[in-house]
Protein backbone atom coordinates (compact mmCIF):
# COMPACT_ATOMS: atom_id res chain seq x y z
CA UNK A 1 0.00 0.00 0.00
CA UNK A 2 1.27 3.07 -1.17
CA UNK A 3 0.34 6.92 0.35
CA UNK A 4 1.95 10.25 -0.44
CA UNK A 5 2.62 13.38 1.75
CA UNK A 6 4.11 16.72 0.77
CA UNK A 7 3.36 17.93 4.50
CA UNK A 8 3.25 17.71 7.57
CA UNK A 9 -0.67 17.75 7.68
CA UNK A 10 -1.16 15.42 4.92
CA UNK A 11 1.73 13.43 6.73
CA UNK A 12 -1.21 13.57 9.70
CA UNK A 13 -3.47 11.45 7.15
CA UNK A 14 -0.43 9.15 5.79
CA UNK A 15 0.16 8.48 9.60
CA UNK A 16 -4.12 7.48 9.69
CA UNK A 17 -3.92 5.36 6.46
CA UNK A 18 -0.53 3.38 7.89
CA UNK A 19 -2.40 2.97 11.43
CA UNK A 20 -6.03 1.24 9.87
CA UNK A 21 -4.43 -0.77 7.64
CA UNK A 22 -1.90 -2.38 10.09
CA UNK A 23 -4.81 -2.55 12.84
CA UNK A 24 -7.06 -4.60 10.40
CA UNK A 25 -4.05 -6.72 9.84
CA UNK A 26 -2.62 -6.16 6.20
CA UNK A 27 -0.58 -8.92 5.03
CA UNK A 28 1.17 -5.99 2.23
CA UNK A 29 4.11 -3.68 2.86
CA UNK A 30 3.52 -0.07 3.77
CA UNK A 31 5.08 3.01 1.48
CA UNK A 32 5.14 6.29 2.37
CA UNK A 33 6.21 8.79 0.08
CA UNK A 34 7.40 12.06 1.50
CA UNK A 35 8.94 15.22 -0.02
CA UNK A 36 11.85 17.13 1.35
CA UNK A 37 9.96 19.48 3.35
CA UNK A 38 7.84 17.04 5.49
CA UNK A 39 9.45 17.61 8.62
CA UNK A 40 11.75 15.08 10.57
CA UNK A 41 9.25 14.47 13.69
CA UNK A 42 6.48 14.30 10.84
CA UNK A 43 8.93 11.50 8.88
CA UNK A 44 9.32 9.75 11.96
CA UNK A 45 6.06 9.09 13.18
CA UNK A 46 5.65 7.93 9.84
CA UNK A 47 8.90 5.20 10.12
CA UNK A 48 7.06 3.57 13.47
CA UNK A 49 3.99 2.93 11.34
CA UNK A 50 5.52 2.29 7.77
CA UNK A 51 7.54 -0.37 6.15
CA UNK A 52 9.18 2.20 4.03
CA UNK A 53 9.16 6.53 3.99
CA UNK A 54 10.48 7.51 1.29
CA UNK A 55 11.65 10.86 0.18
CA UNK A 56 10.65 11.92 -3.23
CA UNK A 57 10.76 15.30 -5.15
CA UNK A 58 7.39 17.82 -5.76
CA UNK A 59 5.94 17.46 -9.20
CA UNK A 60 3.71 20.37 -9.49
CA UNK A 61 1.17 20.43 -12.67
CA UNK A 62 1.62 24.43 -12.05
CA UNK A 63 -1.60 24.41 -13.70
CA UNK A 64 -3.32 27.19 -12.20
CA UNK A 65 -6.23 27.63 -15.13
CA UNK A 66 -7.64 23.67 -14.60
CA UNK A 67 -7.23 24.07 -11.29
CA UNK A 68 -9.50 27.00 -10.24
CA UNK A 69 -12.17 24.87 -12.39
CA UNK A 70 -11.58 22.57 -8.99
CA UNK A 71 -11.38 25.56 -6.66
CA UNK A 72 -8.50 23.77 -5.09
CA UNK A 73 -5.06 25.54 -6.45
CA UNK A 74 -2.73 23.01 -3.94
CA UNK A 75 -3.78 20.35 -5.73
CA UNK A 76 -1.17 20.96 -8.42
CA UNK A 77 1.17 18.63 -5.96
CA UNK A 78 -0.95 15.86 -6.28
CA UNK A 79 1.23 14.98 -9.42
CA UNK A 80 4.08 13.60 -7.32
CA UNK A 81 1.66 10.87 -6.81
CA UNK A 82 2.32 9.58 -9.99
CA UNK A 83 6.39 8.61 -8.59
CA UNK A 84 4.26 5.56 -6.82
CA UNK A 85 4.75 4.18 -10.75
CA UNK A 86 8.52 4.06 -10.27
CA UNK A 87 7.98 1.65 -6.99
CA UNK A 88 9.38 -0.97 -9.42
CA UNK A 89 10.65 -3.45 -6.50
CA UNK A 90 7.08 -4.38 -5.97
CA UNK A 91 5.08 -5.83 -8.44
CA UNK A 92 1.43 -4.71 -7.46
CA UNK A 93 0.69 -1.93 -5.00
CA UNK A 94 -2.16 0.30 -3.98
CA UNK A 95 -2.49 3.70 -3.78
CA UNK A 96 -4.40 5.00 -0.83
CA UNK A 97 -4.53 9.15 -0.73
CA UNK A 98 -3.73 10.27 2.56
CA UNK A 99 -7.43 11.65 3.40
CA UNK A 100 -8.29 8.13 3.32
CA UNK A 101 -9.17 5.84 6.50
CA UNK A 102 -9.56 2.17 6.07
CA UNK A 103 -11.98 0.13 8.04
CA UNK A 104 -11.82 -3.52 7.17
CA UNK A 105 -8.81 -5.73 5.77
CA UNK A 106 -8.80 -4.89 1.95
CA UNK A 107 -5.77 -7.25 0.66
CA UNK A 108 -7.80 -8.28 -1.69
CA UNK A 109 -7.55 -5.19 -3.73
CA UNK A 110 -4.41 -6.84 -4.82
CA UNK A 111 -6.31 -9.38 -6.59
CA UNK A 112 -7.33 -6.54 -9.32
CA UNK A 113 -5.26 -6.06 -12.45
CA UNK A 114 -4.46 -2.38 -13.08
CA UNK A 115 -5.86 0.17 -13.39
CA UNK A 116 -8.70 -0.53 -11.27
CA UNK A 117 -10.49 2.47 -9.14
CA UNK A 118 -14.08 3.35 -8.10
CA UNK A 119 -16.08 5.69 -9.69
CA UNK A 120 -15.62 9.42 -8.57
CA UNK A 121 -18.73 10.35 -7.40
CA UNK A 122 -19.24 13.92 -9.32
CA UNK A 123 -18.79 11.98 -12.96
CA UNK A 124 -18.89 8.62 -12.42
CA UNK A 125 -17.24 7.73 -15.87
CA UNK A 126 -14.32 8.83 -14.52
CA UNK A 127 -12.33 7.52 -11.22
CA UNK A 128 -11.51 8.77 -8.62
CA UNK A 129 -7.56 8.55 -8.10
CA UNK A 130 -8.49 8.23 -3.71
CA UNK A 131 -7.80 4.95 -4.13
CA UNK A 132 -6.34 2.69 -7.27
CA UNK A 133 -4.21 -1.00 -8.19
CA UNK A 134 -1.47 -0.18 -10.14
CA UNK A 135 1.65 -1.91 -11.38
CA UNK A 136 4.45 -0.18 -10.67
CA UNK A 137 6.60 0.31 -14.42
CA UNK A 138 9.61 2.88 -15.36
CA UNK A 139 8.11 2.45 -19.09
CA UNK A 140 4.14 3.38 -17.74
CA UNK A 141 5.92 6.47 -15.57
CA UNK A 142 7.83 8.01 -18.49
CA UNK A 143 4.31 7.80 -20.48
CA UNK A 144 2.58 9.70 -17.82
CA UNK A 145 5.00 12.39 -17.59
CA UNK A 146 4.98 12.55 -21.23
CA UNK A 147 1.35 12.25 -21.52
CA UNK A 148 1.54 14.99 -18.73
CA UNK A 149 3.00 17.64 -20.57
CA UNK A 150 1.55 17.26 -23.64
CA UNK A 151 -1.62 16.92 -22.97
CA UNK A 152 -1.96 18.54 -19.13
CA UNK A 153 -4.81 17.54 -16.92
CA UNK A 154 -8.22 18.46 -17.23
CA UNK A 155 -8.66 19.07 -13.67
CA UNK A 156 -5.22 20.25 -13.11
CA UNK A 157 -4.46 17.36 -11.07
CA UNK A 158 -3.63 13.54 -11.05
CA UNK A 159 -6.98 13.00 -11.55
CA UNK A 160 -7.40 14.26 -14.90
CA UNK A 161 -4.30 12.98 -15.89
CA UNK A 162 -5.01 9.51 -15.06
CA UNK A 163 -8.14 9.55 -16.28
CA UNK A 164 -7.44 10.47 -19.62
CA UNK A 165 -4.31 8.45 -19.31
CA UNK A 166 -5.96 5.33 -18.69
CA UNK A 167 -9.34 6.71 -20.90
CA UNK A 168 -10.57 3.11 -21.40
CA UNK A 169 -11.49 2.63 -17.70
CA UNK A 170 -15.26 3.55 -18.09
CA UNK A 171 -16.22 0.84 -20.89
CA UNK A 172 -13.73 -2.21 -21.37
CA UNK A 173 -13.42 -4.30 -18.17
CA UNK A 174 -15.87 -3.45 -15.64
CA UNK A 175 -13.56 -5.93 -13.07
CA UNK A 176 -11.19 -2.90 -13.31
CA UNK A 177 -14.39 -1.16 -11.30
CA UNK A 178 -13.69 -0.90 -7.33
CA UNK A 179 -17.00 -1.20 -5.98
CA UNK A 180 -17.85 2.22 -4.24
CA UNK A 181 -17.39 0.92 -0.89
CA UNK A 182 -13.76 0.69 -1.18
CA UNK A 183 -13.64 4.65 -1.90
CA UNK A 184 -16.61 6.20 -0.35
CA UNK A 185 -16.38 9.51 -0.58
CA UNK A 186 -17.96 11.27 2.57
CA UNK A 187 -19.70 13.93 0.44
CA UNK A 188 -21.83 10.91 -0.49
CA UNK A 189 -23.48 11.47 2.52
CA UNK A 190 -24.97 14.71 0.91
CA UNK A 191 -25.41 13.71 -2.80
CA UNK A 192 -27.09 10.57 -1.93
CA UNK A 193 -28.30 10.04 1.92
CA UNK A 194 -30.84 6.90 1.37
CA UNK A 195 -28.30 4.97 -0.42
CA UNK A 196 -26.00 5.83 2.04
CA UNK A 197 -27.76 4.80 5.00
CA UNK A 198 -28.71 1.82 2.92
CA UNK A 199 -25.12 0.42 1.83
CA UNK A 200 -23.00 2.60 4.22
CA UNK A 201 -22.56 -0.19 6.71
CA UNK A 202 -20.43 -1.92 3.73
CA UNK A 203 -18.01 1.20 3.62
CA UNK A 204 -14.63 -0.40 3.31
CA UNK A 205 -12.01 2.81 2.83
CA UNK A 206 -13.85 5.75 3.45
CA UNK A 207 -12.09 8.99 1.86
CA UNK A 208 -12.59 12.37 3.43
CA UNK A 209 -12.64 13.73 -0.47
CA UNK A 210 -13.02 17.68 -0.54
CA UNK A 211 -11.34 20.88 1.33
CA UNK A 212 -11.67 19.88 4.51
CA UNK A 213 -9.93 17.34 6.06
CA UNK A 214 -10.12 15.56 9.56
CA UNK A 215 -7.06 17.59 10.77
CA UNK A 216 -8.84 20.78 10.52
CA UNK A 217 -10.68 20.15 13.45
CA UNK A 218 -9.60 20.17 16.87
CA UNK A 219 -10.44 16.81 18.82
CA UNK A 220 -10.62 16.46 22.37
CA UNK A 221 -8.87 13.76 23.69
CA UNK A 222 -10.52 13.79 27.09
CA UNK A 223 -14.02 13.33 24.91
CA UNK A 224 -13.04 11.59 22.56
CA UNK A 225 -15.08 14.07 20.08
CA UNK A 226 -14.32 17.01 17.43
CA UNK A 227 -16.19 20.06 18.80
CA UNK A 228 -20.43 18.55 18.26
CA UNK A 229 -21.88 20.43 15.88
CA UNK A 230 -19.10 21.24 13.50
CA UNK A 231 -20.60 19.09 11.21
CA UNK A 232 -23.16 17.08 10.16
CA UNK A 233 -23.45 14.11 12.71
CA UNK A 234 -22.75 10.66 10.48
CA UNK A 235 -19.65 12.85 9.12
CA UNK A 236 -18.37 13.63 12.76
CA UNK A 237 -18.63 10.18 13.60
CA UNK A 238 -16.28 9.08 10.68
CA UNK A 239 -13.85 12.39 11.56
CA UNK A 240 -13.69 11.05 15.39
CA UNK A 241 -13.05 7.57 14.19
CA UNK A 242 -10.33 8.94 12.16
CA UNK A 243 -8.95 11.24 15.59
CA UNK A 244 -9.17 7.62 17.23
CA UNK A 245 -7.14 5.99 14.91
CA UNK A 246 -4.79 9.12 14.78
CA UNK A 247 -3.97 8.69 18.70
CA UNK A 248 -4.08 4.97 19.00
CA UNK A 249 -1.20 2.44 19.68
CA UNK A 250 1.60 5.49 19.19
CA UNK A 251 3.97 6.57 21.18
CA UNK A 252 3.77 10.24 20.14
CA UNK A 253 0.84 11.67 20.98
CA UNK A 254 -0.60 15.22 20.57
CA UNK A 255 -1.15 16.87 23.83
CA UNK A 256 -1.92 20.46 23.36
CA UNK A 257 -3.94 22.11 19.97
CA UNK A 258 -4.00 25.86 19.98
CA UNK A 259 -4.04 28.93 18.07
CA UNK A 260 -0.63 30.28 16.60
CA UNK A 261 -0.54 33.68 17.81
CA UNK A 262 0.45 35.49 14.46
CA UNK A 263 -1.43 33.33 11.54
CA UNK A 264 -4.24 31.90 13.95
CA UNK A 265 -3.84 28.27 12.21
CA UNK A 266 -4.46 25.43 14.77
CA UNK A 267 -0.82 23.63 15.41
CA UNK A 268 -0.45 19.77 17.11
CA UNK A 269 2.37 19.76 19.25
CA UNK A 270 3.22 16.13 20.21
CA UNK A 271 6.22 14.84 22.17
CA UNK A 272 8.22 11.32 21.72
CA UNK A 273 7.91 8.64 24.47
CA UNK A 274 10.97 7.04 25.08
CA UNK A 275 11.37 4.17 23.23
CA UNK A 276 11.66 0.92 24.77
CA UNK A 277 13.18 -1.46 21.81
CA UNK A 278 14.93 1.24 19.51
CA UNK A 279 15.02 0.57 15.86
CA UNK A 280 15.93 4.00 14.22
CA UNK A 281 17.35 6.68 16.68
CA UNK A 282 14.98 9.27 17.97
CA UNK A 283 15.35 11.85 20.67
CA UNK A 284 13.56 10.32 23.54
CA UNK A 285 11.84 13.62 24.14
CA UNK A 286 11.52 15.42 20.89
CA UNK A 287 9.21 17.84 20.51
CA UNK A 288 7.42 18.67 17.51
CA UNK A 289 5.23 20.93 15.99
CA UNK A 290 2.55 19.75 13.27
CA UNK A 291 1.11 22.70 11.79
CA UNK A 292 -2.59 22.35 10.24
CA UNK A 293 -4.58 24.80 8.17
CA UNK A 294 -7.61 24.60 10.96
CA UNK A 295 -9.72 27.81 11.17
CA UNK A 296 -9.35 28.64 15.10
CA UNK A 297 -11.85 26.97 17.69
CA UNK A 298 -12.45 27.75 20.76
CA UNK A 299 -11.92 24.56 22.42
CA UNK A 300 -9.65 23.66 24.62
CA UNK A 301 -6.06 22.30 24.25
CA UNK A 302 -6.08 18.94 26.11
CA UNK A 303 -3.63 16.82 27.68
CA UNK A 304 -2.69 13.89 26.21
CA UNK A 305 -4.62 10.41 27.75
CA UNK A 306 -4.54 7.49 25.48
CA UNK A 307 -6.59 5.14 27.36
CA UNK A 308 -9.90 5.85 26.47
CA UNK A 309 -12.88 5.83 28.70
CA UNK A 310 -15.10 2.88 28.41
CA UNK A 311 -18.67 4.31 28.00
CA UNK A 312 -16.89 6.42 25.03
CA UNK A 313 -15.41 3.41 23.41
CA UNK A 314 -19.10 2.97 21.00
CA UNK A 315 -18.44 3.40 17.57
CA UNK A 316 -21.52 4.25 16.23
CA UNK A 317 -20.36 3.94 12.89
CA UNK A 318 -19.33 0.45 11.88
CA UNK A 319 -19.48 -1.30 14.98
CA UNK A 320 -17.64 -4.57 14.56
CA UNK A 321 -20.02 -7.65 15.64
CA UNK A 322 -18.70 -10.06 17.50
CA UNK A 323 -19.14 -12.39 14.84
CA UNK A 324 -17.14 -9.55 12.66
CA UNK A 325 -14.64 -9.89 14.80
CA UNK A 326 -13.95 -13.28 13.77
CA UNK A 327 -14.32 -13.12 10.56
CA UNK A 328 -12.01 -10.14 10.29
CA UNK A 329 -8.02 -11.12 9.57
CA UNK A 330 -6.73 -10.55 12.68
CA UNK A 331 -3.47 -8.11 12.62
CA UNK A 332 -0.65 -10.46 11.65
CA UNK A 333 2.14 -8.39 13.20
CA UNK A 334 3.23 -10.56 15.73
CA UNK A 335 1.68 -14.20 14.74
CA UNK A 336 3.68 -13.91 10.98
CA UNK A 337 7.54 -14.61 10.96
CA UNK A 338 9.36 -12.53 10.24
CA UNK A 339 10.89 -13.69 6.72
CA UNK A 340 10.78 -10.63 4.61
CA UNK A 341 9.69 -11.15 0.94
CA UNK A 342 9.97 -7.80 -0.52
CA UNK A 343 9.80 -8.27 -4.23
CA UNK A 344 6.29 -10.05 -3.49
CA UNK A 345 5.09 -7.41 -1.11
CA UNK A 346 3.31 -10.37 0.22
CA UNK A 347 4.63 -10.60 3.63
CA UNK A 348 3.97 -8.42 6.39
CA UNK A 349 7.74 -8.38 6.85
CA UNK A 350 7.50 -6.12 10.72
CA UNK A 351 9.60 -7.82 12.89
CA UNK A 352 9.03 -7.87 16.58
CA UNK A 353 11.45 -4.91 16.94
CA UNK A 354 9.01 -2.95 14.79
CA UNK A 355 6.03 -1.23 15.31
CA UNK A 356 4.37 -3.41 17.09
CA UNK A 357 6.38 -4.55 19.38
CA UNK A 358 6.49 -0.89 20.36
CA UNK A 359 2.84 -0.83 20.53
CA UNK A 360 2.87 -3.87 22.76
CA UNK A 361 5.49 -1.90 24.68
CA UNK A 362 3.54 0.97 25.47
CA UNK A 363 0.23 -1.31 25.99
CA UNK A 364 2.65 -2.89 28.93
CA UNK A 365 3.20 0.74 30.08
CA UNK A 366 -0.35 1.31 30.87
CA UNK A 367 -1.14 -2.60 31.81
CA UNK A 368 1.31 -3.27 34.10
CA UNK A 369 -0.56 -6.50 34.79
CA UNK A 370 -1.27 -8.13 31.27
CA UNK A 371 -3.86 -11.20 31.58
CA UNK A 372 -6.58 -9.16 33.24
CA UNK A 373 -8.26 -7.74 30.45
CA UNK A 374 -9.30 -5.24 29.61
CA UNK A 375 -5.80 -3.71 28.07
CA UNK A 376 -7.86 -0.52 26.98
CA UNK A 377 -7.17 -0.88 23.38
CA UNK A 378 -9.72 -2.10 20.81
CA UNK A 379 -11.49 -5.15 20.08
CA UNK A 380 -10.10 -5.45 16.77
CA UNK A 381 -6.36 -4.63 17.21
CA UNK A 382 -5.95 -8.19 18.09
CA UNK A 383 -2.69 -8.06 16.61
CA UNK A 384 -0.76 -5.94 18.98
CA UNK A 385 -1.05 -8.07 22.06
CA UNK A 386 2.06 -8.31 24.58
CA UNK A 387 3.59 -11.53 23.41
CA UNK A 388 1.13 -14.36 24.43
CA UNK A 389 3.66 -16.78 25.36
CA UNK A 390 4.26 -14.51 28.72
CA UNK A 391 0.79 -14.45 29.65
CA UNK A 392 -0.49 -16.11 32.31
CA UNK A 393 -3.02 -18.87 30.83
CA UNK A 394 -6.31 -16.58 30.60
CA UNK A 395 -9.19 -17.95 32.97
CA UNK A 396 -11.77 -20.66 31.02
CA UNK A 397 -14.91 -18.72 29.31
CA UNK A 398 -17.80 -19.59 30.79
CA UNK A 399 -20.28 -20.96 28.78
CA UNK A 400 -23.12 -18.70 27.64
CA UNK A 401 -26.70 -19.90 26.91
CA UNK A 402 -28.41 -18.94 23.79
CA UNK A 403 -30.08 -16.11 25.76
CA UNK A 404 -26.88 -15.17 27.00
CA UNK A 405 -25.19 -14.63 23.89
CA UNK A 406 -28.11 -12.46 22.17
CA UNK A 407 -27.93 -10.42 25.56
CA UNK A 408 -24.30 -9.93 25.27
CA UNK A 409 -23.99 -9.18 21.34
CA UNK A 410 -26.58 -6.65 21.95
CA UNK A 411 -24.79 -4.97 24.47
CA UNK A 412 -21.57 -4.97 22.82
CA UNK A 413 -23.61 -3.82 19.44
CA UNK A 414 -24.95 -1.07 21.57
CA UNK A 415 -21.24 -0.02 22.78
CA UNK A 416 -21.48 -1.45 26.12
CA UNK A 417 -19.03 -3.69 25.79
CA UNK A 418 -17.83 -5.82 29.01
CA UNK A 419 -13.92 -4.42 28.45
CA UNK A 420 -13.00 -5.73 31.76
CA UNK A 421 -14.57 -9.48 31.69
CA UNK A 422 -16.71 -11.01 28.82
CA UNK A 423 -15.06 -8.75 26.25
CA UNK A 424 -11.10 -8.73 27.95
CA UNK A 425 -8.74 -8.54 25.48
CA UNK A 426 -8.28 -12.11 26.32
CA UNK A 427 -11.45 -13.60 25.21
CA UNK A 428 -11.56 -11.85 22.06
CA UNK A 429 -7.94 -13.27 21.50
CA UNK A 430 -9.30 -16.48 22.18
CA UNK A 431 -11.59 -16.63 19.88
CA UNK A 432 -10.11 -15.49 17.14
CA UNK A 433 -7.37 -17.90 18.11
CA UNK A 434 -10.23 -20.62 17.80
CA UNK A 435 -11.97 -19.30 14.52
CA UNK A 436 -8.36 -19.58 12.95
CA UNK A 437 -7.19 -23.10 14.30
O1 LIG B 1 -0.72 19.59 -0.40
C1 LIG B 1 -0.95 18.40 -0.68
C2 LIG B 1 -2.08 17.99 -1.41
C3 LIG B 1 -2.27 16.65 -1.66
N1 LIG B 1 -1.37 15.72 -1.23
C4 LIG B 1 -1.54 14.28 -1.54
O2 LIG B 1 -2.39 14.14 -2.68
C5 LIG B 1 -3.61 13.49 -2.30
C6 LIG B 1 -4.78 14.11 -3.04
O3 LIG B 1 -5.16 15.36 -2.48
P1 LIG B 1 -6.55 15.48 -1.69
O4 LIG B 1 -6.53 16.76 -0.92
O5 LIG B 1 -6.78 14.23 -0.97
O6 LIG B 1 -7.54 15.61 -2.91
P2 LIG B 1 -9.10 15.22 -2.89
O7 LIG B 1 -9.82 16.19 -2.03
O8 LIG B 1 -9.22 13.79 -2.58
O9 LIG B 1 -9.49 15.54 -4.44
C7 LIG B 1 -9.55 14.79 -5.63
O10 LIG B 1 -8.74 15.43 -6.62
C8 LIG B 1 -7.35 15.23 -6.52
C9 LIG B 1 -6.67 15.96 -7.68
O11 LIG B 1 -6.95 15.42 -8.91
C10 LIG B 1 -7.02 13.77 -6.54
O12 LIG B 1 -5.64 13.64 -6.26
C11 LIG B 1 -7.79 13.06 -5.45
O13 LIG B 1 -7.51 11.67 -5.45
C12 LIG B 1 -9.27 13.31 -5.68
O14 LIG B 1 -10.01 12.60 -4.72
C13 LIG B 1 -3.66 13.67 -0.78
O15 LIG B 1 -4.52 12.73 -0.17
C14 LIG B 1 -2.22 13.51 -0.41
O16 LIG B 1 -1.83 12.16 -0.47
C15 LIG B 1 -0.27 16.11 -0.51
O17 LIG B 1 0.52 15.28 -0.08
N2 LIG B 1 -0.09 17.44 -0.26
MN1 LIG C 1 -8.19 12.61 -1.25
Amino acid sequence: FVTLATTDAYSMGALVVGKSLRRHGTRKRLVAMVSPNVTREARLSLEEVFDEVILVNVLDSQDRAHLSYLGRPELGVTFTKLHCWTLTKYSKCVFLDADTLVLCNVDELFDREELSAAPDQGWPDCFNTGVFVFIPSLETHGQLLQHAAKHGSFDGGDQGLLNSFFSDWALKDISKHLPFVYNLSVSALYTYLPAFYKFGHQAKIVHFLGGTKPWHFRYNQQTNQISPGDLDRILEQYVNLWWREFYSHTQQQVIKADSHPDTGLTQHSFVSRPRQSEKKSAPAQAVSTLQTSSPPLDTQGTVAETQTKEEERSLELRLLTLDEVSSEQPDSSVQTSPSEQPEEMHTHPKDVSGPEAEYSAYADLHNPAPGQGGTGREPEAAGGSPTPSEEPAPEPTPVETEEEKQQHRRMWEEGHADYMGKDAFDNIKKKLDRFLE
